[in-house]
This record gives C-alpha cells, sequence and structure tokens, in this order.
C-alpha cells in the first residue's frame, strides 16, 4: 500500500537548469511542463521507462505540454535540462508502489498469452478491460501494459472508448489498433498519438494503423446510443482481427474506457463494452466500490467463449496528475496541429483547396439536445461562415449512402475548414493529402470546438 503523501520530496516548484537526479529501485520522477515549456531528460545510468517504454541510454527525450513520470524498476541517473514542475516519488520498497502491482498483473497476462499461443485451435489471449473513475491512471496503465507486452514481442490490440482523448487520432473519435512495436516515448501520449500514425507522414518510430470511428462528441452521455453503436463496431473489427491473425490471437486486446463513477448508468455501459469485445479479465482501478459493484454483477456472467470474467481491483497511483480544461485544450489543439502540419520532429505539408459548396456533401450531427432516439441521426448540413476552422471527418461511405451507414462508417481522415466565403460559395479546405476531396462524405460534430485558427 501506498499512503498518499508518503515518501514524496516537497515538490520543486520550477526546477530549472541542469540537475543530476538518482532513483532508487521503484522510485518515480514526476514532472509537469506546460504552456509550451519544454524539458529534457537524460539517462545517463541504469534503466527507466515512461509508461512501459524504455528510455535509451545517452539519448535526450524532450517533453513539451506533458504530465507524466519516469519510473525505474533498477535504480538509475537522470539528467534533466529545462524548467518544469517535478518531484520524486520514493517507496521504501517496491511493495509500496503501486507499479509493482502493475508489473505482477503484466507477467500474468503474459502468461495467460503463452497459454494462449501453445492451446493454438484459434484460443484467444486476455482481453483486458480498465476502467475507473475519471483520473484513475487508466490510459497510462494501459501504456504501461500494451509497452511490457510488446517488448517481450506481444502484439496486443488496443482499443480506445474515451473520445475526450484519441488513440492514434483526434479527439472524438473511438479507435483500436494493433501494437507490435515500439512506442514514442517523447509524444504527450507516449506512444498513443498522432505521431505513430501515418497519416502524419513519416514517423520515427515504425507506424500503427488504426481503425477510427468518429464520435464527434466529448462525452459518453452526450449520445449514449451512438457511442454503443460504435463501440459494437469496433469491437467487430477488433474481433475480426483476433481472428485473423494468429499472434495478435493470443496477445488479446487492451482497451482503455472514459472514467465512468459506480452508479447504475456506469456499470451499464461498462457491462456493455466488456460483452461487446469478449472482455475476460476487467481491471478496475481506484474504485473499490465499482471493484465490488463489477464483481457482483459479473460473478455469473461467461464470455461468449464460456470463460468466466474476473474482475482485478487495482490501486490508484497517487502520482496521476490532475489536468485542468486549459492543459487539456492544449493538448487537443496540438493534436489538430500535428495532425496536419507534423511536429518539431517531422514538418508534414498539408494542401489548400478550394471548393465549391455544391462539391462537397457535409452532414451535421444533431445538438446535443437532440441527440436521443427518433432524431435524425445526421442532417445535410447548411455551409456557413460558422464552420469555419472546424475539422470535418471524411467517411469511408458515399454520399449517397444511408445517414446512419454514413455515421457508422470507419473514418479515412480529417479535413479542416481554413475558411467560409459565402458571397462565392467557396470553402477553403486543408487536407493532409494532396488529391481531390472525393465523393465521400464529411461529417461535422459537435465537438471539439475549434480555438485555433490552422492558417492564422
Ligand atoms: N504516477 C504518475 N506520476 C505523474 N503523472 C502521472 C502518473 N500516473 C499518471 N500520470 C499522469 O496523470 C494524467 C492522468 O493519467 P491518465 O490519463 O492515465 O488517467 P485516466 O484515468 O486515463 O484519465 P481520464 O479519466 O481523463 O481518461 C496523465 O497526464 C498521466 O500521464
Amino acid at each position: 500500500m501506498s499512503i498518499p503523501g508518503l515518501g514524496q520530496l516537497a515538490p520543486e516548484p520550477t526546477a530549472s537548469d541542469n540537475k543530476v537526479i538518482t532513483l532508487q529501485p521503484y522510485w518515480e520522477w514526476r514532472f509537469s511542463v506546460t504552456r509550451r515549456a519544454s524539458v529534457t531528460v537524460r539517462l545517463l545510468s541504469g534503466t527507466a521507462d515512461r509508461d512501459g517504454t524504455e528510455l535509451a541510454l545517452n539519448r535526450a527525450y524532450k517533453f513539451t505540454d506533458t504530465k507524466s513520470k519516469i519510473y525505474t524498476l533498477q535504480g538509475c541517473t537522470l539528467e534533466i535540462t529545462g524548467s518544469c514542475e517535478s518531484h520524486v516519488a520514493q517507496y521504501p520498497t517496491p511493495e509500496a508502489s503501486p507499479l509493482l502491482t502493475y508489473i505482477n498483473m503484466h507477467f500474468a497476462l503474459q502468461e495467460e498469452r503463452r497459454r494462449a499461443e501453445s492451446a493454438g485451435r484459434g484460443v484467444q489471449g486476455p482481453r483486458v478491460l480498465i476502467c475507473g473513475p475519471a483520473n484513475s491512471g487508466k490510459t497510462s496503465l494501459a501504456r504501461k501494459l500494451v509497452g511490457w507486452a510488446t517488448r517481450m514481442g506481444s502484439q496486443p490490440l488496443v482499443a480506445n472508448l474515451d473520445p475526450a482523448e484519441g488513440l492514434l487520432s483526434l479527439p472524438g473519435t473511438v479507435s483500436a489498433a494493433v501494437y507490435g512495436t515500439l512506442m514514442d516515448v517523447e509524444e504527450s501520449a507516449c506512444g498513443f498519438g498522432l505521431g505513430s500514425t501515418p497519416s502524419s507522414g513519416p514517423s520515427a518510430v515504425p507506424v500503427k494503423v488504426p481503425v477510427v470511428y468518429y464520435y464527434g462528441r466529448e462525452k459518453v452521455e452526450d449520445d449514449v446510443p451512438h457511442w454503443k453503436d460504435l463501440t459494437r463496431k469496433l469491437a467487430s473489427s477488433v474481433r475480426a482481427k483476433l481472428n485473423k491473425d494468429k499472434d495478435v490471437r493470443a496477445s488479446g486486446a487492451i482497451i482503455d474506457t472514459p472514467g465512468f463513477e459506480s452508479g447504475k448508468e456506469g456499470l451499464d455501459l461498462l457491462a456493455f463494452a466488456i460483452n461487446e469485445f469478449s472482455v475476460n479479465i476487467v481491471i478496475v482501478l481506484g474504485s473499490s466500490q465499482m471493484g465490488d459493484d463489477l464483481q457482483r454483477r459479473l460473478a455469473e456472467e461467461k464470455t461468449p467463449l464460456g470463460e468466466p470474467i474476473i474482475v482485478v481491483p487495482l490501486e490508484r497511483s497517487d502520482g496521476v496528475a490532475e489536468r485542468d480544461e486549459q492543459f487539456t485544450r492544449t493538448i487537443r489543439d496540438a493534436a489538430i496541429k500535428e495532425y496536419f502540419f507534423g511536429d518539431a520532429k517531422r514538418t508534414l505539408s498539408p494542401s489548400t483547396q478550394s471548393v465549391s459548396f455544391d462539391d462537397v456533401a457535409i452532414f451535421k450531427a444533431p445538438d446535443e439536445s437532440e441527440a436521443y432516439e427518433g432524431q435524425p441521426v445526421l442532417e445535410a448540413a447548411e455551409i456557413s461562415a460558422e464552420m469555419s476552422h472546424w475539422t470535418l471527418a471524411v467517411m469511408n461511405a458515399s454520399v449517397n449512402d444511408p445517414p446512419e451507414t454514413i455515421r457508422q462508417a470507419p473514418v479515412i481522415g480529417f479535413i479542416a475548414i481554413a475558411d467560409v466565403d459565402e458571397d462565392r460559395r467557396r470553402l477553403k479546405v486543408l487536407s493532409p493529402t494532396s488529391g481531390r476531396l472525393g465523393n465521400q462524405p464529411l461529417v461535422w460534430g459537435r465537438w471539439p470546438e475549434p480555438y485555433i485558427n490552422l492558417l492564422g
């Protein structure tokens, strides 16, 4: 058990310049670098990880707009250059750190994967769903379990059901991808961000190919039926992949979820996802109440493959950082910008095109208040200046398809509306590739609202 606050050195408000720190095994260097500041970390000796991905010795890693930690299992020395809030979390023994339980979880999952592999005959590895209240460290744990698994040669499928944070995609989506290779330590999202996708052009780490569905809202509660439809679709593509590829099948899946509370609605939505993804292991972070409720609810249930569903409550790390609206908006805006323009490591050249209102088919999701059963799922949008700076999803469907088909189609990519000239009835459109906008329908969601002018 780690007791919040115990064994922590007092935070250093803004440590700057150059310093060298030594971490004992299982200690963490926790840092928060915001407002476009940056900090550079170099591993001088020992071993160190960020969320399951190892830092290379003597390589400089630069972090911007990131709240995270570097931990060590064997001890290490780090050189830190730059300004950020940071402190070292010390643990007297490994047992005092929640990290040990996460690692034990990883080894238990590896054992399941080994069993699935040797059993063959279509036996699937563990399908693990990670849930808990908001800010309990779900995504960080998902990244660790994925990073550790890939380092041992596994290729888990990773799915994200939280539209507030895109996995290899823009916010407002749910997505899934196979992870079989190295993750990017420097990325704010540490391997779960856009830097690892092919749509961003050449990549420093091997690219992942996600399947993406567009939700266009922030919270599941904003349009539960639509979220359920997309979760069902995503689960179906995950199932297809697990059936098709024996290495992925043996590795199983890791599913990250939005922060749900332990009320009936949250439990119902979790139970829905658990059923759709044939989950057989549910990790509950930071809520014994939710752990108990799920245990009770799933005690008699079996997966469609006939396995029992095991609920594993795990402790939340007291290091999980609060992220205010300003920080999350900065991260979101940076993701949208990176999608079109790349980042410091690789610059992309998006194309700008001028298109007539008559040459595009834009559909609009209903407003929040209308998002209930019986309402039109998508309507043809009236193009106006209101659309300026919004990012629209390009759907893998035909403009003549029924609205429901368009809404549930996979996403091919995104475009941004740079300008709307109502007088000339022309749109200036920013697109990651230079091809003409084809016959694909575009969907204008309700979130995230644009805060930046991409061409400004
Ligand atoms: N031990 C830690 N030390 C420092 N920062 C941490 C630690 N664990 C997690 N964080 C950071 O805290 C923030 C929240 O963590 P994370 O995203 O994993 O939580 P979450 O439960 O998935 O959140 P949400 O409910 O919003 O999806 C992230 O910026 C993450 O990098």
